[in-house]
């Protein structure tokens, strides 16, 4: 099982995520991306959920249109680890190379 990140981790590792913030209510990082259109943020989700399902960590997200909503926590570690930071940086790299 993955370790939940100390406060000073989580601290250091949202300094490197631009755009990402904490949740208000609970141990998790949030981002909202925005896209030219619905097609542009399908494929996006269509390209995380590939990269999701072979790290077996998955995002909690919510679209609408050209805009999706993510929160990234570790249910297992009962809040944020480094699997939540690794995802965050992949989402930020797709995201760059298609918007
Ligand atoms: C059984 C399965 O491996 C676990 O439930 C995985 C799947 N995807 C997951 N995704 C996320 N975000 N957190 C988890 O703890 C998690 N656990």
């Amino acid at each position: 099982m993955v370790a939940k990140l100390t406060d000073t981790e989580r601290d250091a590792a949202l300094q490197d995520l631009p755009g990402w913030r904490l949740a208000e209510d609970r141990d998790a990082i949030a981002k909202t991306f925005k896209f030219a259109d619905f097609n542009a943020a399908f494929g996006f989700m269509a390209r995380i959920a590939l990269i999701a399902e072979k790290a077996d960590h998955h995002p909690e997200w919510f679209n609408v249109y050209n805009r999706v909503d993510v929160v990234l926590t570790t249910h297992d570690a009962g809040g944020l680890s480094k699997q939540d930071v690794a995802m965050a940086m992949a989402m930020d790299s797709l995201a760059s190379e298609i918007s």
